[in-house]
């Protein structure tokens, strides 16, 4: 019922969201780019989902550390979408873990990599190196190692991970 979007481009996560919660949710959608949200906004509203979204344009560790600042925010969410820049994807899961409800969800997208997390360094090509992929390295070593969180991982597209918070 009460969700966070992080990266959400022309919106095609979001619409999935804000059609999959309930009439009275609200999901936190954060972009540092207004303008290709704007691009999906006609049908989202079409769809009269509209209403639930408070979109705010910025980085979005800034946004979650604000949230962070007035405790009823702590352990309030239910869900959380991450699908931004991969640098911060383990300083997301630090905020996320205090913001989500124990039982709360939080799901990565692009945890495979093109699948390069999964094959010897020196097969990797060229364009799937860089700071991105360490950082989903990062992440998913982690992930398993984080005793706040059961795991799910599905091989689906660039791969998602499903995170429960347990406590
Ligand atoms: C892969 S797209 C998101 C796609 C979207 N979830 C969807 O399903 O269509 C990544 C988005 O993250 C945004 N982004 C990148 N760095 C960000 C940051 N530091 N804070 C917030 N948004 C960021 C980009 O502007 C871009 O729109």
């Amino acid at each position: 019922k009460k969700t966070i979007e992080i990266g959400v481009f022309t919106g095609y996560s979001l619409l999935l969201t804000a059609l999959t919660i309930p009439e009275d949710g609200q999901i936190t959608a954060i972009d540092v780019n207004r303008e290709t949200y704007e691009i999906g906004l006609p049908i989202i509203k079409k769809a009269g989902v509209d209403h639930k979204i408070n979109f705010i344009e910025s980085e979005a560790l800034s946004v979650l550390d604000q949230l962070l600042k007035y405790s009823e925010n702590e352990g309030s969410f239910d869900y959380a979408f991450v699908d931004a820049d991969k640098d911060n994807y383990c300083n997301y899961h630090e905020r996320l873990m205090k913001l989500l409800k124990v039982g709360g969800i939080a799901v990565y997208d692009n945890t495979l990599w093109g699948g390069t997390v999964a094959v010897p360094e020196e097969q990797v090509p060229d364009h799937f190196r860089g700071s991105s992929r360490q950082a989903i390295l990062d992440l998913n070593r982690s992930l398993a190692d984080d005793p706040r969180v059961q795991l799910s991982h599905v091989a689906l597209g660039d791969g998602i991970t499903i995170c429960r918070r347990i406590f």
